[in-house]
C-alpha cells in the first residue's frame, strides 16, 4: 500500500518514509461478508485509483525562473459532487451548474449561464478566467488544459486511466484548477493548485498539526492557512503578500481582495514593523495582485489596460472594483453593476468601455436619462426634485446634477444643489456626489435640512424606518434620538428650526386672535352691549381713541394686525411670511402680549381646540420667541412642532454611545460605538397613495410604526365636514404598511406613544369613545386583585395592554407574525432610548432566530421590561 501512496507524492518524498514524513492518512475499507447485523453497516464508495491523474512536467521549455511546480489536487469530496454539478469559478465568483450528460461538456456555454439541465454524471471543478478551458470529446475524468495551452509544451497532463472509468462511480472526483492571463498563457505560476481542502479544518496546512483556536494566516490565492511556526516557511518572503510559495504568480481570490494592505497580528509578532509594512505594501502594489483588465466589463465591453489605468486613476475612481460587468454613465458620471440601480458616481467623461445601453440598470420606467432607462427609485427622487416626468420624456443630466429634457437647451432642475434630494438618495441607497466634487453646492450636515454625510450613509448597517399618523410623534422621537446619541443639529438645522418656532409662534397667536373674536363677541351678545362699531355717549376711550367695549376688545392698531395675521393664516403662506417678517412684527408681538384682552383670552386656552399642548410652552415666551436674536434651546427644539419646514423626510445616523450599561435585558450590543444605525422618519403624506412609494424603502431592517395613544377621542374631518377617528385613521395606515409587499418580511415595532397625555385623558374621556376599542372594560377594583400580573395596573396602563393587543391581533392576523410593542412617551429622553434599543434588539434576535428559542422571550417578558 505504501507503494500506491508513494505515487502521489512529490518524487523527492519517495527517499523518505511517506508514513512519518508526509503525515499521510489512509484507510482501507473491506466488503463485509459475515452474518447479517441489526444495525446499517457504514458504506464506502469505492475509489478507482488509476482514475486519480497525476501532473508532471514534460517539458521546461520557455519556463521562468519562477514557475513553480504544478500540483494535481487531491481527491476531494464535496458535497456539490453528489448532486451532479458543477462548480464554475468564473471572475471570483463560484456557481454551481447542473452538468449536462453530454460528452461534450460546453464550459462557455455553462459560464454564461445558459442552462442546461439534462441529468448530469460528470463533475468537474474548473477555475476559469478567460473562457479558453476546453473538455475533451470523451468521456473522461479530467478536462484537457485548451489545445492553445497545450501547445505551448510548458505543462500538459496524462491521464493514468482509461477512458471508460465510470465517474458516478466514484464521487470523489478530481478537480483541476488552471489560471490563463491575458494572453491565453498560463498565469505566472502556471501551476495546478493542491486543494488544500484535505487538510482537516482547523489545522495548519503545513505541519498539520489541528490547531483549532490559534490565529493564522491564509494564503491570498488558495486560502491555505499557517500556524505562525510555519507562515514563514509556507510563504517565503513574501514578495506579492500573503501567498504560499507555490502560489507566487498567481492572481488572489477575489474573495479576499478586500483583505489586501491589511497586515494581521500575527504578521506584526513575528516580523519588524519595517518587514510588515514592505509586505503589505507589495501586496497592494505588485501587478499580479490587480483587477485583471479584461475581467471588469463596462458597458458590455472588457477593459484594456489603458481604460482600467483611466478608471482607477482618475479622480473618484470606483470603489472596490471587482472582476465583474459595470455600467458606466459617461455623462452624470453615473456607475453600477449591470442590471442593477446606480451605486456610485465616479468621474464623468472616461473613455473606458462602450456607449451606455438602454436596459443597464435594468429599468423598468421608461424614462430615459442619457440613455439609460432609469429605476424606479431614481424617478421617484426626480419627480421629488420637481422633474416632470409626464409622456415619457427623455432627459440628459449632467455630472452637477442638470437635467435638460432632450432637444431642449434650458436647464429644467439641478438636483444637486437640492440638500433633500442628496438626502432623500441616501435614504434610498442611491449614490450622492462626493461634496469635493461638486463644487458650489450648498454645506450641509446631517437630518431635515440636508444630505446625511456620505461617510456615515456608509457605514451604516441597520435602517430603521419610523413613520406614524399625523402627530403621532414620531418627528419628536426623531429629535430625541438626535439629542440621545449626541449627533448634533448643525448651524443651518437650528437656523431653520428657530424660523419654524417663530412662524408656529404666529400661528398659535393668530389662532388665539381668532378665538379672542369669538369671546368678544359672546361677551357683547351676553351682556347685550352695543356693537363695537356703534360707539354711545358712555363709552370709555383708550388712549388710541377706541372704544374699549368688553375684556376682549383690543384696540384699532393691534385689529389690524390680528386681521392681516388671520388673512395670511387662511392663505396658507404663514411659513413662507415668517420670519422674513419677524423683525417688523416682534414689538406688535410684544404689544399684544401685554394687552388685556389677549391675555384673557390666553387665560382660557384650555378651552381652545385647535391649540397643540405644546403652544402654550411657546406662547408663554411669546416676546423673548420673536425678537430676531432668539436662538431656540435643545428643549424649544424638541418641543416644536416638527423637524424642519420641508416636514417629508429625514435621517439620522447614529450608534449607541459606549457608556450605556443599562441596555435592555442586558444585551451588550447596543454599546458598540462601531455598529452604527440610520432612523428615517417618513411623513405617511409622503408615502402617497395606498403607501406606493414604500417600494423606495425595500432596504429597511425595522418599520417602526408610530401610534399616538390619545387619537382615541380625536377626530379629523374631511371637506364635507364627516369626522373619522383618528385612531381608526391610524389603524388604516397601519394596515396598508404591513400588507405592503415591501413590508412583508420586515420586522416591525409598535410605539405606542404620548403615554403621559394618555394618563391624564383615560381618567375624563372613556377608551370606548373610540368603536375599535368598544370591548375594553376593565373590571372596577382589579387594580387591588392580586391574581392579575400587575397588581395595581393604574387605568392608563391596562388601556395601554389593550390596545397593543388589539394591534398586535391585527398584525398576527395580516401577517402570521409576532409584533413587537413599546410604550413611549415621546417628551422623555429615556423611554424613546428604550424603546429605539428594543428595536434594534427585535433585529438582532431575528438574525439570530435559528439558535434562539423565541418562546423564552415572551412579548409579555419583553412588554414588562419596556413599559418599568
Ligand atoms: N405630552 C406629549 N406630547 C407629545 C409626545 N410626543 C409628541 N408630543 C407632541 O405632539 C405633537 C405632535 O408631535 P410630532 O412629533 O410633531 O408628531 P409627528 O408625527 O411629527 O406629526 P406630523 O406633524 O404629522 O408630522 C407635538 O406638539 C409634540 O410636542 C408625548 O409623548 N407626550
Ligand atoms: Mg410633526
Amino acid at each position: 500500500m505504501a507503494s500506491l501512496v508513494r505515487r502521489f507524492v512529490p518524487e523527492k518524498a519517495v527517499d523518505f518514509d511517506v508514513d512519518d514524513e508526509y503525515n499521510v492518512e489512509y484507510s482501507f475499507a473491506m466488503e463485509y461478508k459475515g452474518p447479517a447485523v441489526s444495525y446499517t453497516i457504514p458504506r464506502v464508495d469505492p475509489l478507482n485509483v488509476d482514475c486519480i491523474p497525476i501532473a508532471a512536467r514534460v517539458s521546461t521549455r520557455g519556463v521562468g525562473e519562477n514557475l513553480s511546480l504544478p500540483v494535481v489536487r487531491p481527491i476531494v469530496k464535496a458535497d456539490y459532487l453528489k448532486h451532479n454539478l458543477l462548480k464554475v469559478e468564473s471572475q471570483g465568483d463560484a456557481s454551481l451548474v447542473p452538468v449536462t450528460n453530454s460528452n461534450e461538456l460546453d464550459v462557455a456555454r455553462v459560464l454564461d449561464g445558459s442552462k442546461s439541465h439534462r441529468t448530469a454524471f460528470r463533475v468537474v471543478n474548473v477555475i476559469d478566467t478567460s473562457g479558453e478551458l476546453e473538455f475533451s470529446e470523451s468521456d473522461e475524468c479530467l478536462p484537457r488544459i485548451s489545445k492553445k495551452y497545450e501547445s505551448s509544451g510548458t505543462l500538459g497532463f496524462f491521464d493514468s486511466h482509461d477512458n471508460s472509468c465510470d465517474l458516478s462511480e466514484s464521487s470523489d472526483m478530481e478537480c483541476v484548477h488552471e489560471d490563463y492571463n491575458e494572453n491565453g498563457a498560463s498565469s505566472t505560476g502556471h501551476e495546478v493548485e493542491v486543494a488544500k481542502s484535505s487538510v482537516k479544518k482547523g489545522s495548519c496546512h503545513r505541519c498539520l498539526v489541528k490547531k483549532r483556536f490559534v490565529e493564522k494566516e491564509a494564503c491570498l490565492v488558495c486560502n491555505a492557512k499557517y500556524c505562525s511556526s510555519c507562515v514563514v516557511r509556507a510563504m517565503g518572503s513574501m514578495p506579492e503578500g500573503r501567498k504560499c510559495i507555490t502560489c507566487i504568480g498567481r492572481r488572489i481570490h477575489e474573495s479576499r481582495r478586500a483583505s489586501l494592505g491589511k497586515s494581521s497580528r500575527m504578521l506584526r509578532h513575528l516580523l519588524t514593523d519595517d518587514g510588515v509594512k514592505q509586505i503589505m505594501s507589495h501586496e497592494v502594489s505588485c501587478e499580479v495582485n490587480q483587477v485583471p483588465p479584461e475581467l471588469v466589463i463596462v458597458n458590455g465591453k472588457p477593459l484594456c489596460r489603458e481604460e482600467l489605468s483611466q478608471l482607477l486613476g482618475c479622480p473618484n475612481p470606483p470603489r472596490k472594483l471587482k472582476p465583474r460587468k459595470y455600467w458606466y454613465d459617461k455623462q452624470s458620471g453615473l456607475w453600477g453593476m449591470e442590471g442593477e440601480k446606480p451605486c456610485q458616481i465616479i468621474t464623468p467623461q472616461l473613455d473606458v468601455g462602450n456607449p451606455i445601453m438602454r436596459n443597464a440598470s435594468n429599468g423598468n420606467t421608461k424614462i430615459l436619462v442619457n440613455n439609460r432607462e432609469i429605476t424606479k427609485r431614481e424617478l421617484w427622487v426626480m419627480q421629488r426634485a420637481g422633474i416632470h416626468c409626464e409622456g415619457q420624456p427623455h432627459f440628459w443630466c449632467s455630472a452637477d446634477g442638470s437635467f435638460q429634457e432632450e432637444g431642449q437647451k434650458n436647464v429644467i432642475k439641478r438636483i444637486w444643489f437640492k440638500p433633500k434630494i442628496k438626502l432623500l438618495c441616501s435614504v434610498l441607497s442611491l449614490p450622492t456626489p462626493l461634496e469635493s466634487a461638486s463644487p458650489g453646492q450648498e454645506e450641509v450636515h446631517g437630518v431635515a435640512n440636508g444630505a446625511v454625510p456620505n461617510k456615515l450613509a456608509k457605514k451604516t448597517s441597520h435602517k430603521l424606518l419610523m413613520v406614524g399618523y399625523d402627530k403621532s410623534g414620531t418627528s419628536t422621537i426623531f429629535k430625541q434620538a438626535k439629542f440621545l446619541y449626541k449627533v448634533p443639529f448643525s448651524k443651518d438645522e437650528r437656523q431653520n428650526l428657530k424660523h419654524m418656532i417663530q412662524s408656529n409662534l404666529y400661528s398659535y397667536i393668530g389662532i388665539l386672535l381668532e378665538q379672542r373674536e369669538q369671546f368678544e363677541l359672546e361677551t357683547t351678545n351676553e351682556m347685550g352691549m352695543r356693537s363695537i362699531n356703534q360707539p354711545g355717549p358712555t363709552d370709555t376711550l383708550n388712549s388710541d381713541g377706541i372704544i374699549n367695549t368688553n375684556m376682549y376688545s383690543i384696540s384699532r392698531r393691534l385689529k389690524a394686525f390680528s386681521d392681516w395675521l388671520l388673512q395670511v393664516m387662511m392663505s396658507g403662506n404663514l411659513a413662507a411670511v415668517f420670519p422674513a417678517s419677524t423683525r417688523e412684527y416682534a414689538p406688535l408681538v410684544e404689544e399684544l402680549w401685554k394687552d388685556r384682552a389677549f391675555q384673557a383670552t390666553f387665560d382660557r386656552i384650555n378651552e381652545i381646540q385647535m391649540l397643540p399642548r405644546v403652544a402654550n410652552y411657546f406662547l408663554n415666551r411669546a416676546v423673548e420667541i420673536s425678537r430676531t436674536d432668539y436662538e431656540p434651546s435643545d428643549m424649544d427644539i424638541l418641543y416644536a412642532e416638527g423637524i424642519a419646514s420641508s416636514n417629508s423626510i429625514a435621517s439620522v445616523d447614529f450608534s449607541f454611545p459606549k457608556s450605556v450599561n443599562d441596555s435592555f435585558m442586558g444585551a451588550s450590543d447596543q454599546d458598540d460605538p462601531l455598529q452604527r444605525y440610520q432612523l428615517v422618519r417618513v411623513h405617511s403624506s409622503s408615502l402617497g397613495e395606498n403607501c406606493k412609494w414604500l417600494e423606495m424603502f425595500e432596504s429597511m431592517d425595522l418599520i417602526i410604526y408610530c401610534v399616538s395613544l390619545t387619537d382615541y377621542d380625536e377626530y379629523i374631518y374631511d371637506i364635507n365636514g364627516v369626522p373619522t377617528n383618528k385612531m381608526l385613521e391610524s389603524k388604516k395606515l397601519f394596515e396598508s404598511i404591513v400588507t405592503h409587499p415591501v413590508c412583508s418580511q420586515k420586522d416591525f415595532l409598535l410605539i405606542l406613544n404620548k403615554f403621559d397625555l394618555l394618563e391624564e385623558k383615560i381618567e375624563q374621556v372613556p377608551l370606548t369613545k373610540c368603536e375599535w376599542f368598544h370591548d375594553f372594560n376593565p373590571v372596577p377594583g382589579s387594580s387591588n386583585n392580586s391574581s392579575t400580573r400587575n397588581p395595581i395596573a393604574p387605568l392608563a396602563q391596562r388601556a395601554f395592554h389593550y390596545i397593543a393587543a388589539k394591534f398586535k391581533r391585527e398584525f398576527k392576523a395580516m401577517t402570521g407574525n409576532k409584533l413587537y410593542v413599546s410604550r413611549v412617551t415621546g417628551l422623555e429622553s429615556d423611554s424613546v432610548d428604550e424603546a429605539l434599543k428594543y428595536g434594534t434588539e427585535v433585529l438582532k434576535w431575528n438574525y439570530e432566530k435559528p439558535s434562539l428559542n423565541m418562546n423564552e422571550w415572551s412579548s409579555d417578558s419583553i412588554e414588562a421590561s419596556t413599559f418599568s
